[in-house]
C-alpha cells in the first residue's frame, strides 16, 4: 500500500485531477463528506487530505510515503525529504510588495511582515539589508496599509489582492509551484511504486506541454 498526502484547498483540485489523469484515480475525494482518508483498492493506494503546510511533516515522518506540497512550504521547513518532481501546478511567485507610494529608505531597518519568515530572512541577507520580521499568519496585505510594516513578503498569483489594496510588487524573489516529495526510506523500500508514480506523473505533464 502506498500512502499519499495530498493538500486540501486551492491546490487540491488541480492535484487530484493530475493524479487521476496519470492513472491514480482519486475521484472519490470529490464525495461531499468530511472523510480525510480515501482508498483506491485496485491500485493499492491510500490518500490523506492534509493541510497544505503540513504535507511535508506527514512525509518526513513516514506517515505518508509521498506527498504534494508548494515550494514555498518546502523552503520554510527543515524537512528531510526527497523532492522528486516539479508538477507545475499552483504556479505563483514569492515577492516583496509595498504601498503604491512606498519610498525606500536604506538608513532605516526595514519592517517586513510575512508568514514566510525563513524565505524573507534569506532573501534580505542575500541583498545585505537589515530587517525586522513581523510574523503574521494571513491577510498579510493589511500590514503595510496599517503601517504595521514597510513591506510584505508574500505569494502573488493574479496580483488582484495587491491591486485591490493599493499595493505593488517591488521585487520578485522566486517562482513557486507544487512539488512531488517522498519519504527517504519509502523511496528506498517502496522504490518501484514510488518510481512508477513519478514516471506516470511526468508522462502526463510532458503530454500537457506537447498539447
Ligand atoms: N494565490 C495563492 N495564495 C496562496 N498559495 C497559493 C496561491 N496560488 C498558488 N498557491 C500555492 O498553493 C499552496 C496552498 O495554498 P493554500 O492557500 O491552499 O494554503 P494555505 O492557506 O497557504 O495553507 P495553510 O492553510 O496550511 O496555511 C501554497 O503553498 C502555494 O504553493
Ligand atoms: O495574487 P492573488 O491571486 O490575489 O493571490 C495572492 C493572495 O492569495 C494568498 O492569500 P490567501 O487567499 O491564501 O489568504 P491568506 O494568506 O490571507 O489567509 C496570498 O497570501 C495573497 O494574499
Amino acid at each position: 500500500m502506498l500512502d499519499i498526502a495530498l493538500p486540501k484547498g486551492r491546490l487540491g483540485d488541480q492535484v487530484y485531477e493530475l493524479f487521476s489523469r496519470a492513472g491514480y484515480d482519486c475521484r472519490s475525494i470529490y464525495e461531499d463528506s468530511r472523510k480525510l482518508v480515501f482508498q483506491n483498492e485496485e491500485k493499492q493506494i491510500r490518500y490523506f487530505l492534509v493541510k497544505p503546510s503540513d504535507v511535508d511533516i506527514y512525509v518526513e515522518h513516514g506517515a505518508a510515503d509521498v506527498g504534494v506540497v508548494g515550494k514555498d512550504v518546502l523552503l520554510e521547513s527543515d524537512s528531510d525529504v526527497y523532492e522528486l518532481l516539479d508538477l507545475g501546478l499552483g504556479r505563483c511567485k514569492m515577492a516583496v510588495a509595498a504601498r503604491d507610494d512606498y519610498q525606500e529608505d536604506r538608513d532605516r531597518v526595514l519592517r517586513v511582515a510575512t508568514k514566510f519568515t525563513k524565505t524573507a530572512k534569506s532573501y534580505y541577507e542575500s541583498v545585505n539589508r537589515e530587517i525586522e520580521i513581523i510574523k503574521l499568519h494571513g491577510s498579510i496585505e493589511l500590514a503595510p496599509l496599517l503601517r504595521l510594516s514597510d513591506v510584505i513578503v508574500d505569494i502573488v498569483e493574479t496580483g488582484r489582492t495587491l491591486e485591490e489594496n493599493h499595493l505593488k510588487v517591488i521585487q520578485e524573489i522566486m517562482p513557486v509551484s507544487a512539488r512531488l516529495i517522498a519519504n527517504k526510506s519509502s523511496y528506498r523500500f517502496k522504490h518501484q511504486a514510488v518510481n512508477q508514480m513519478q514516471i506516470k506523473l511526468k508522462e502526463e505533464l510532458d503530454g500537457d506541454i506537447i498539447l
